[in-house]
């Protein structure tokens, strides 16, 4: 194994994934800490881990299992992937898994950098953009458990890490890598080695990536992996072969209450497609639960229903209040757990689930140890495989994809191509 990812989630995971397959790696996308050896010819492990929110002594040690398993298995360099809306709070998970990757590896730096263009994300002198809008504009300062309400990424990540933030501007990117060599030399010579690097395209990433050769750590979206593949001789199109989905039956769960998530259930259901709601007050009093909700799916699997739970902020919030926040995503991560679970034991084949913590559920629910990756559906989201059973998913961040995202989801697992 040449290159070694620590994903904080299970979207974020096959996002990148989707990179380095589409760059020529034969990738496989592993569910947590794998127990056993990998394949001798994986080229780039992912680990997928569910840290993003997970309380920081909790991330910082499953991350540093993931680390040790994926240098147990050749690996020199690492990336530690995190979402390209830089998902986090003032206490971590980032800046903590930085430091502790940081100290195993003795690096003196870590370059970090969210861009993902192909889905708007660019980082601007140092501030993070979602198409035209700030970060903390973008509808992310409503996430339910990562609201981003400052757009300056140095500024966001300086309480969260013990080390002093740095920045390699725009300016330097565009020079190419070695202008982005000597900034980030700058920078720690300065005593600042956990350093923000702009990009606002693909060509940037690229070189931020080939600047990086030598680097043991990289920090960012997928976007960051661009460039990696060509550092160890590979060419884009050499894997990703073999590839065949299933016309089995399909079922849709979202728990992500993302902007472009909320149109997409909207686009599922005024296509006519069943659609069941399930309000949080009902699992809690357990009015609603997974046994009924797989019961209702089931009795309609010919039409590729959807179950969700997605809701707007305003409706979050008060449901918030009422339960508590870490109650309330406990309780609806245990239904589509269990939910995915029964949906699969009842002959489901094709799932598509949206949502990073919701699908982390999800696979957690389902206990699928590694995923092979296949054809991109939309920017960030593969088609993936499971590597033990019979069954195709499409992990979906939450902003990802267009409107008619899950109808295509579906038709991309069955074999069609996206
Ligand atoms: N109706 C609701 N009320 C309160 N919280 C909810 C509701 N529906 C979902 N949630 C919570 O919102 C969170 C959504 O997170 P999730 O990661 O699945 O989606 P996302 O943040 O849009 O996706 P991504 O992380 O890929 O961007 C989950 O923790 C879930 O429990
Ligand atoms: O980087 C992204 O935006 C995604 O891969 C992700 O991690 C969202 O959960």
């Amino acid at each position: 194994m040449l290159l070694g990812c620590i994903g904080d989630d299970f979207t974020g995971s096959s996002d990148l994934a989707n990179t380095l397959a589409k760059g020529g790696m034969r990738v496989v996308q592993y569910g947590g800490v794998p127990s056993e050896r990998a394949a001798d010819d994986v080229e780039a492990g992912v680990v997928a881990l569910k840290s993003r929110t997970a309380p920081v002594a909790e991330a910082v040690a499953a991350s540093l299992a993931a680390f040790e398993w994926l240098e147990r298995q050749g690996c020199r360099q690492f990336l530690f992937k995190v979402c390209s809306t830089f998902d986090s709070t003032p206490e971590g998970n980032i800046g903590p898994v930085l430091d502790a990757l940081m100290e195993r590896l003795g690096a003196d730096r870590a370059l970090v950098c969210p861009a993902f263009p192909a889905t708007g994300r660019s980082i601007y002198q140092g501030h993070l953009f979602v198409a035209d809008r700030l970060l903390s504009e973008s509808g992310m300062e409503n996430h339910p458990l990562t609201p981003m309400r400052d757009p300056d990424i140095r500024r966001w990540l300086r309480p969260q890490t013990r080390h002093a933030v740095g920045h390699v501007a725009m300016r330097d990117v565009l020079a190419g890598p070695d202008a982005i060599r000597a900034g980030a030399e700058r920078e720690v010579a300065a005593g600042r080695p956990v350093i923000v690097v702009d990009a606002i395209r693909d060509e940037d990433l690229v070189s931020i990536g080939r600047a990086a050769q030598d680097l043991p750590l990289l920090c960012g979206g997928s976007g960051i992996a661009l460039g990696l593949p060509a550092n160890f001789g590979i060419a884009a199109g050499a894997a990703a072969k073999g590839w065949s989905g299933t016309e089995g039956p399909a079922a849709i769960l979202s728990g992500s209450c993302s902007v472009m998530t909320r149109r997409q259930v909207e686009r599922h259901r005024a296509s006519g497609a069943p659609a069941l709601e399930v309000l949080p007050a009902d699992l809690a009093s357990g009015v609603s639960s997974a046994e009924a909700a797989a019961v209702w799916v089931l009795g309609r699997i010919g039409d590729a229903p959807l179950v969700f739970t997605s809701a707007d902020p305003e409706t979050v919030r008060a449901a918030q209040e009422r339960f508590g926040r870490e109650r309330i995503a406990a309780t609806i991560e245990g239904f589509f757990s269990e939910l995915a679970r029964r949906l699969v034991e009842g002959g489901v084949r094709r799932l598509v689930s949206a949502g990073g913590e919701t699908s982390g559920a999800v696979m957690e629910g389902l206990a699928i140890p590694a995923l092979d990756i296949g054809p991109e559906i939309a920017p960030g989201v593969p088609a993936v495989r499971a590597a033990d059973r019979p069954l195709w998913l499409a992990l979906k961040s939450g902003n990802f994809g267009d409107e008619d995202f899950f109808a295509k989801a579906v038709a991309a697992l069955g074999g069609e191509t996206p």
